[in-house]
């Protein structure tokens, strides 16, 4: 398709990359032409730079060159675009301390020439402060090049839906979906701070050049607004329509909500592959609100698919076509129903009793996506084993922790004089629980007793799938035990777990999630722990004889389009799920797997439900809820 014709739509220049590695190496080597170029010229380079999991990759990209390439950062004076209001520079969140380690600790840039605004000063010096960090991006010649991440509000820098164009270096209240975003870096949305201080749309807006960066299908629907819809004041991204110089660099997934990747055939012609088709129609279909069998030529014609009809034959054969094709999606027997004609099935039919893994990033993820395909695996006769990556510590609030420990020494209590190391344990813990004044990271210990809460949960939950214990692995994944939120580096140990578990298993079922979640969450880089595992399986005998399906986050809408396995969910089998979910009581409420006001049951719930709505709109049956699958393949 001409790229141009497909971008009719586009009111930013976007460039979809093949992955966030790409992306920031393509960016990297932009700065560091600059800089170059600059430096020849016996001059300098002014940065705005941001914080967040996105520009982490660019930051390890630029100290990459700074190590091998002799890049150097004399000439660059940098800004910051925003701090956290009321934290001190130390504090582990601070995004002083964040770009100090990100970045400004790797290379030569001189201390005096790093800027970000001062989040700690008195309130009555907070106004003069951020006009004089104006000023001094004045007198520095103004911002060379901003760097730009997007949160799931729509806001740049810390200006939330709201902030008018003009705005400038400000304090700032932060929304309710950006404080819940950054719960889990601060373990708990309590220790978010309420407020921040960011340069304003204007200030950004002044940049000679601006390139926003976005990875994972989390921001595909605020990103697609940005870049298509008229500006407003309710997503701050959308002013960026205004500037002259403003790239988009961004991976697949935070591009499929655009209008050239999700429905092509609006903006320029289209190869009508089979997956094009369905899309197409089960589009149509919503968008006149008729199911695909009463779908007539006047609907093609009028909604710019005639030429799918003239390549396809009637209307009559492709509606047909299209509804077996979703019908054939359909089945009760997520791993194949054994001794059944399996040619439409989306599973085959033997081995009749399989070994499947179902690989979940982090304890709940697994009942969350498909609790109700879980119990039917077990009920039906397989070998199922649910493999927790990660331990989930992080996510577990304090409060939860300490009832932990207060029941350990409960029950030490009942045991006179005989008090023993796990007693010894919960009370260290326990002591380093309450002596928290503010947040401060979790010690090994704390984090090893809140691991514990959540396996507890884990197992009440999988026991009411009617899993044996045995079924369960908790591999504890290295890259989270040593890591943070937003900055997990996955290693060599992590790769050798997943491999040696797959080699040891030979599933012939491999469920996963994640592949559409930003790299650098959890679920993201377990996805691509699992997938990288697979392409080298990719010859093995046993890994031609396995299947791998993809689940889905509870966050992110199902495209019924897009689905290779629909699995019914009855009433009775969805208020099982739900209960299944309720014992991950450490993730209910204040949790980060909330979004909005929802519970994460409530939300999967939903989730399952609104999909079933749509297969029956599509004319489909009308079930009470559907958990859905794709397929995946090595290097597809
Ligand atoms: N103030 C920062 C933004 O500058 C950043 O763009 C956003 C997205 O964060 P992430 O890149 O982790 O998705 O988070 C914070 O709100």
């Amino acid at each position: 398709m001409h790229t141009s014709e497909s971008q009719q739509r586009e009111r930013i220049r976007t460039e979809i990359f093949a992955d966030a590695d790409a992306a920031s190496r393509q960016l990297a080597g932009e700065i560091a032409a600059l800089i170059r170029e600059r430096a020849a010229a016996g001059k300098g380079v002014v940065l705005g730079l941001a914080t967040g999991s996105t520009p982490v990759r660019l930051y390890r990209e630029l100290i990459r060159m700074h190590r091998e390439e002799g890049l150097s950062f004399k000439n660059v004076i940098t800004f910051n675009l925003d701090e956290y209001y009321g934290l001190t520079r130390d504090h582990p969140e601070s995004y002083w301390r964040f770009m100090h380690e990100q970045l400004f600790n790797h290379i030569d840039l001189p201390a005096a020439q790093i800027n970000l605004p001062n989040g700690t000063l008195p309130r009555g010096e907070v106004f003069g402060s951020c006009r004089a960090y104006e000023d001094k991006i004045a007198a520095a010649g103004g911002l060379d090049l901003q760097v730009l991440g997007i949160g799931r509000t729509g806001h740049i820098g810390f200006n939330e839906p709201g902030s008018t164009r003009e705005s400038r270096t400000r304090l700032v209240t932060l929304d309710g979906l950006t404080r819940r975003d950054a719960a889990r870096d601060f373990l708990g949305e309590a220790n978010v701070p309420r407020h921040a201080i960011t340069m304003g749309v204007g200030t950004i807006l002044d940049a000679r050049r601006i390139v926003l960066l976005a990875w994972g299908e989390s921001k595909a629907g605020v990103l697609a607004q940005a870049v298509e819809a008229a500006p407003v004041d309710t997503l701050p991204a959308s002013f960026l329509q205004g500037h002259p110089n403003v790239r988009f660099y961004i991976d697949g997934s935070a591009a499929s909500a655009l209008t050239r990747m999700r429905h092509p055939w609006l903006v320029g012609p289209v190869a009508w592959t089979p997956e094009m088709a369905r899309r197409a129609v089960v589009w149509l279909s919503h968008t006149v609100g008729r199911p695909v069998l009463k779908l007539l030529d006047e609907d093609y014609s009028e909604h710019g698919m005639a030429d799918l009809l003239t390549e396809q034959g009637s209307v009559y054969d492709l509606n047909i076509r299209i509804f077996n094709e979703l019908q054939h999606t359909i089945t009760g027997w997520p791993g194949g129903k054994p001794g059944a004609d399996d040619t439409h099935r989306p599973e085959r039919a033997e081995p009749a009793s399989k070994r499947v893994v179902v690989f979940s990033p982090e304890p709940s993820h697994d009942m969350l996506g498909m609790g109700g395909t879980l119990r039917r695996l077990v009920d039906q006769g397989h070998q199922v084993t649910v493999v927790y990556q990660t331990s989930g510590n992080l996510a577990v609030p304090d409060a939860d922790a300490l009832m932990a420990t207060d029941f350990v020494s409960d029950l030490a209590g009942c045991f006179p004089g005989e008090a023993g190391p796990a007693e010894a344990f919960a009370r260290v813990v326990r002591g380093e629980l309450l002596e928290k004044s503010a947040f401060v990271g979790d010690s090994a210990q704390v984090r090893r007793l809140k691991g514990l809460v959540r396996r507890g949960e884990a197992r009440a939950s999988i026991k009411l799938c009617g899993l044996a214990e045995k079924a369960v692995r908790f591999i504890d994944l290295p890259f989270y035990e040593e890591g943070r939120y937003r900055q997990f580096k996955p290693g060599a140990a992590d790769r050798e777990a997943i491999a040696r578990l797959l080699a040891e298993v030979r599933p012939h079922q491999i469920f996963v999630t994640g592949d559409r979640d930003d790299p650098s969450s959890v679920a993201g880089v377990c996805f691509s722990l699992v997938g990288n595992a697979c392409v080298g399986f990719a010859g093995d005998d046993w890994f031609s004889d396995c299947r791998v399906w993809l689940y889905h986050g509870v966050e992110t809408p199902c495209d019924a389009a897009e689905i290779d396995m629909a699995v019914p969910v009855s009433p009775r089998e969805l208020s099982q799920k739900t209960q299944a979910i309720f014992p991950h009581r450490s993730q209910r409420g204040h949790s980060a797997v909330a979004s909005g006001l929802r519970e994460p049951w409530q939300q999967a719930e939903k989730q399952n439900r609104d999909l079933a709505t749509t297969y029956d709109a599509l004319g489909l049956a009308d079930y009470e809820a559907i958990e859905a699958f794709r397929r995946w393949m090595p290097g597809a």
